[in-house]
């Protein structure tokens, strides 16, 4: 469990400042969202020990790092974006090379480590030939060397092809139990069948945290789907279409709506993580104009 208190923090450089009151990271999955520039990767940072709190505690399951940063860190798996990878390394060296670093795994678990990210065929492959998303399994597998117990993962599923992505993220699903693991993601989709909890940040800070079923629920907006035709389209609010599909001359169109139905032909639908999303930013857009 990861427990941040008065956390506040500013980026050199820049006007950006993080700040969290109060915030308690359980074991399981956490989704950490929000739009670009809202401090994901900040946060991310902070929590691996990259950066420290100008103000505040992060608390590990008690330790912090002003007094136990070894510790802390010999527990922590990160992948941040774009990471660099020895070049001239191969695979199979790098992988012994990270776990000479991180305190041993043996030879057997990184072979199976290899296995789980697909990895066998490019052990010994130097890095700097391999693809960008074979470079980006490394980077993942590398995470989980030893065993850690807080895992933080920085838009995981880039440069993924689509079958890798649905295999990550069933493997990060299997290898939840116990530990603590933040995935900063846009694809929020592709994680609610494993997600646990949902942590939505804005401009530094939390606007959200709670489970997947609590981010969905008590929204100012449903959402409704129907097939129209151009004319019927043309006259929709951009603004409220989700997503539009082309079928034979008519449009399967998923829009924000109120309570009733945009028109007789749609159906209301259940309401997803990435509508949520949408609708809890709309929100926040016009409590901001209103005030
Ligand atoms: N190396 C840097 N130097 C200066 N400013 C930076 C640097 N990296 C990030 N920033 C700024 O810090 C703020 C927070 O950025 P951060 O990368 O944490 O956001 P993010 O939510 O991860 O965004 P994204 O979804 O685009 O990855 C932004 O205003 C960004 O412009």
């Amino acid at each position: 469990m990861l427990e941040l208190h008065k956390v506040q923090w500013r980026r050199g450089g820049s006007d950006f400042r993080l700040s969290v009151p109060r915030l308690t990271l359980k074991p399981g999955i956490t989704l950490l969202v929000g739009r670009n520039g809202a401090g994901k990767s900040s946060l991310l940072q902070l929590l691996a020990t990259a950066q420290f709190p100008l103000e505040g505690e992060i608390r590990y399951d008690g330790l912090t790092a002003e007094r136990d940063l070894p510790i802390i860190r010999s527990q922590i798996g990160f992948v941040p974006t774009g990471i660099e990878l020895y070049e001239q390394m191969k695979t199979v060296k790098l992988l012994h090379y990270l776990s000479e670093l991180k305190g041993g795994a043996t030879s057997e678990e990184l072979d199976r480590l290899m296995e789980d990210f697909h990895l066998t065929a490019y052990r010994s492959s130097k890095i700097k030939t391999l693809p960008q998303g074979v470079r980006q399994r490394i980077a993942l597998a590398q995470a989980w060397i030893a065993s850690p117990a807080y895992i933080f993962l920085d838009e995981p599923l880039n440069a993924l092809d689509s079958l890798e992505r649905l295999h990550f993220t069933r493997f990060v699903a299997s290898h939840s139990r116990g530990r603590t693991i933040i995935v900063s993601t846009h694809e929020l989709n592709e994680w609610e069948a494993w997600a646990d909890h949902v942590l939505w940040f804005d401009a530094g800070t939390p606007q959200f945290h709670g489970t997947m079923e609590e981010w969905i629920e008590g929204l100012p907006l449903s959402v409704w789907e129907g097939l129209i035709d151009a004319d019927m389209y043309r006259e929709l609010d951009p603004a409220r279409i989700l997503q539009i599909r082309n079928e034979s001359n008519f449009f399967r169109v998923r829009i924000l709506g109120s309570g009733s139905p945009p028109a007789p032909q749609f159906v209301q639908q259940p309401i997803t993580m990435e509508d949520a999303y949408f609708i809890r930013c709309r929100s926040l857009a016009q409590t901001f104009a209103a005030g």
